[in-house]
């Protein structure tokens, strides 16, 4: 018995891609047979015929801003288009949001809305600010599938970036209740330091602002981090990292016995500074883009397996705050991108550079749901498992265009841009959600 039937699709999982029909039921994948097998007789049956199924990716990286700044994106809009680009699970970052998630009482009225709200499942993140060491147990305990904390100033002033008296405090009770602390690593000491030599010189063009945030800020800031992880025993994640001389530390380090994973973000893998001079405002984000050879070096560690996560990092504003100066150095820092991150892999990954679907599937689905202890029922395509997976035309070329879009604001570095790989089908917890070009109605349902 089944409610839904998928037929002759190619199934990718994190180890290998099989042709196959799907059978589901209420909600969960219920059987995984030889193609051709399943017939579909009078329940929703879908003919995937040399489209790709690949378990919905978990983005585990997005800034939805509600509440306070619904203004700049939402859990409606911005789960629309996690929908549209075959996400099914979004962890909410704590910050951008107005009050930050500090406090069990803010990640109540933050999960509200999101039950309210998002058309996927999500998790929440808890922030790890200088004020709020008394409520990290809390706020575990309500549910937080990790912290946050920033090394650098975060970009709005409702969330404080954590001292290093804070780190070490804070990660201490993060180890005692076994979570995990994500991190943004930069230094914060280094960055003001080259700040204010360029601000003194006039140096305010988008090479300026990105020699204000070397690599070497990011280096230093992981050291101490990996630093205090060996000290205190906390698991860490380090956030969006933009060069390789990171993932090589990161390598070390896990060598050396350190519970690590590090990120990385689709902006470092499809736009280098070139790119960022020509576009300007749009792509800027912290820590900023790099050079060629740094984009090619993240493929190289994303083949080799080293990239255990690929997250959009999320962060829209409205287009005043990108356009209203022409000084880089005041616009905001962030990257609308979570629609596009599979067809960005897709192109530059799998058609470009020969990265397997299954690395894909690895580093958007299954290592997330395994760092974060969602694999019971998330990350993979297997009998029992959600039944969360997306159906990709992975040969389709499109250009994306602004009104295709699901953001609050219809502005992204990737308008324009041609790909190669299209999503057809986006189901969450069996039901489809996204399909020819659109989204299809759902009622809202409780999550978790
Ligand atoms: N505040 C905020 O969202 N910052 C994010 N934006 C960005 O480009 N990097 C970040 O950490
Ligand atoms: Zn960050
Ligand atoms: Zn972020």
């Amino acid at each position: 018995m089944h409610d839904t039937i998928i037929q002759f699709g190619n199934i990718v999982t994190e180890n290998e891609v099989f042709q196959a029909d799907l059978g589901l039921l209420n909600g969960k994948i219920t059987t995984i047979t030889e193609a051709g097998k399943l017939k579909g007789g009078n329940v929703q049956t879908i003919n995937a015929k040399g489209a790709h199924i690949f378990p919905g990716l978990i983005d585990i990286h997005c800034h939805f801003n509600e509440p306070g700044r619904e203004l700049w994106e939402g859990f409606e809009t911005g789960s629309k288009s996690l929908a549209a680009g075959g996400v099914t699970t979004f962890f909410d970052m704590p910050l951008n949001s107005n009050p930050a998630t500090t406090t069990k009482e803010r990640f109540q009225r933050k999960e509200q809305l999101a039950i309210e709200k998002a058309i996927v499942d999500y998790r929440l993140w808890a922030g790890l600010v200088p004020d709020n060491l008394n409520h990290l147990e809390q706020l575990h305990l309500e549910g937080a599938i990790g912290f946050k904390a920033f090394m650098s100033e975060s970009g709005t002033d409702d969330f404080q970036y954590a001292d290093n008296e804070t780190l070490l405090k804070g990660m201490s009770i993060i180890a005692k209740v076994n979570s995990i602390l994500a991190i943004h690593a930069e230094s914060n000491e280094m960055i003001n330091y080259l700040t204010e030599i360029a601000v003194n010189e006039k140096k305010f063009s988008v090479r300026d602002y990105c020699q204000t945030r070397p690599i070497v800020s990011e280096l230093e800031a992981v050291e101490r981090i990996l630093r205090y992880s060996e000290l205190t025993g906390c698991k860490i994640h380090i956030c969006h990292v933009s060069s390789s001389k990171i993932v090589e530390r990161i390598i070390r380090a896990k060598e050396a016995g350190i519970d690590v994973t590090v990120e990385t973000c689709p902006h470092y893998l499809y736009f280098s500074l070139t790119e960022f001079e020509e576009i300007g405002a749009l792509a800027k984000c912290a820590p900023p883009l790099r050079e060629k050879e740094e984009v090619e070096l993240l493929w190289h560690f994303i083949q080799r397996g080293d990239i255990d996560i690929i997250s959009s990092d999320h962060s829209p504003s409205p287009p005043d705050l990108k356009f209203q100066s022409n000084n880089i150095f005041d616009v905001w820092g962030g990257i609308a991108g979570c629609q596009s991150m599979l067809s960005v892999l897709l192109t530059e990954g799998y058609h470009k550079r020969g990265i397997p679907l299954t690395t894909i599937a690895q580093v958007t689905a299954y290592n997330p749901a395994k760092r974060f202890g969602l694999l019971a029922n998330k990350g993979t395509i297997r009998v029992g498992a959600d039944a969360d997976f997306v159906i990709v035309d992975i040969e389709k070329p499109y250009t994306l265009q602004a009104k295709e879009l699901y953001y609050r604001h219809k502005i992204s570095p990737y308008v324009g841009e041609q790909f190669i790989g299209k999503v057809k089908y986006t189901f969450t917890n069996g039901k489809c959600i996204f399909a020819n070009d659109k989204i299809q109605h759902v009622d809202l349902r409780v999550s978790k």
